[in-house]
């Protein structure tokens, strides 16, 4: 694969700053999408958190396959992660987020109570590589408590802390992680989800790896949508681009299937989740 040279400088910045900020929150609130929980987990960072506390929510579970979700859960679960599941779009959802991080930490916040240390509330971070749901989670929270206090020891006025419930905070800025691009079917994953731009990969190749998966995964999704299904083995690319344009009509260019035309389409359709509940990767026991 064609080296992706994509490492902004502000990454790397983030990462450090995130590092800095740990000794001021008990719990890391880790947000990774349903659809490639592993590709959009960035496992850097588990190095700069080190022992903290942190809660693993998966979003997008309204655009994810439920059976290889469940599985994911059980995957993190069995790693020592508490997990959660979500759509950060519904209205409710943070609720059982901050519900799940009383919980893990009651026995650290018990244990303060009883040597006699002032109640305090708990304070979170959120946490993820692009497009993962941090900013609809904050705003969602920050629309209903616009109590917002700044001016603490250790937190800057840019950086502001939301009071959510009387026990609970929230810095008002996520930290944004690196996605990982190193590895070829990673990569792929993170572009698919829209967590790197699709064009930093050869877009062709990326729809190309996309229709065979959908063809294999998910074919009644497929021929559902675009009248299309296929054989790996016989010659499908050429056949499968001129079915797309025909049963969505785009116009052709002097008289060819307009290429670039079709993948704009299929990845809009793809962003819209037009194909239904679409899971990208499977944890290693679903492959067994
Ligand atoms: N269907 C669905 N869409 C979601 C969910 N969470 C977020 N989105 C959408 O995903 C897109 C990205 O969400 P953001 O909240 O901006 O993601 P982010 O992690 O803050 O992204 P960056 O700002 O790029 O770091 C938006 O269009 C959201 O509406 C979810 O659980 N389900």
């Amino acid at each position: 694969m064609a080296q992706i040279q994509w490492y902004p400088g502000h990454m790397a910045k983030a990462e450090r700053e995130i590092e800095g900020k740990m000794k001021l929150i008990d719990i890391v609130i880790e947000l990774v999408d349903a659809r490639a929980p592993y590709s959009s987990k960035n496992t850097t960072f588990d190095r700069l958190i080190k022992n903290k506390p942190r809660l693993l929510v998966m979003t997008k579970k309204d655009l994810a396959d439920d059976a290889i979700t469940a599985k994911w859960s059980q995957y993190f679960e069995k790693q020592g992660y508490g997990v959660m599941v979500a759509n950060m779009k519904n209205f409710n959802e943070y609720k059982k987020i901050i519900a799940k991080c009383r919980l893990i930490l009651k026995d650290k916040m018990e244990k303060e109570a009883s040597r006699g240390l002032k109640p305090r509330a708990i304070r979170a971070m959120v946490i993820g590589v692009p497009n993962v749901g941090k900013s609809t989670f904050i705003n969602s929270l920050a629309k209903r408590k616009a109590a917002v206090t700044g001016n603490r020891p250790g937190v800057t006025k840019a950086q502001q802390i939301i009071r959510v419930e009387k026990d609970f905070e929230l810095f008002d800025t996520p930290g944004v992680l690196a996605p990982r691009y190193n590895d070829e079917e990673i990569a792929r994953n993170v572009a698919l989800i829209g967590s790197i731009r699709q064009d930093i990969l050869p877009r062709d190749d990326l729809f190309i790896y996309a229709v065979k998966y959908l063809n294999k995964q998910y074919p009644d999704a497929l021929k559902k949508r675009y009248d299309v299904s296929f054989d790996e083995e016989d010659d499908w690319v050429i056949p499968v681009f001129d079915q797309i344009a025909k049963v969505r009509a785009i116009k052709k260019v002097r008289g060819e299937t307009d290429y670039e035309r079709v993948m704009d389409v299929f990845f809009k359709d793809l962003q819209d989740g037009a194909f239904g509940k679409i899971s990208w990767e499977m944890p290693p026991c679903v492959n067994d």
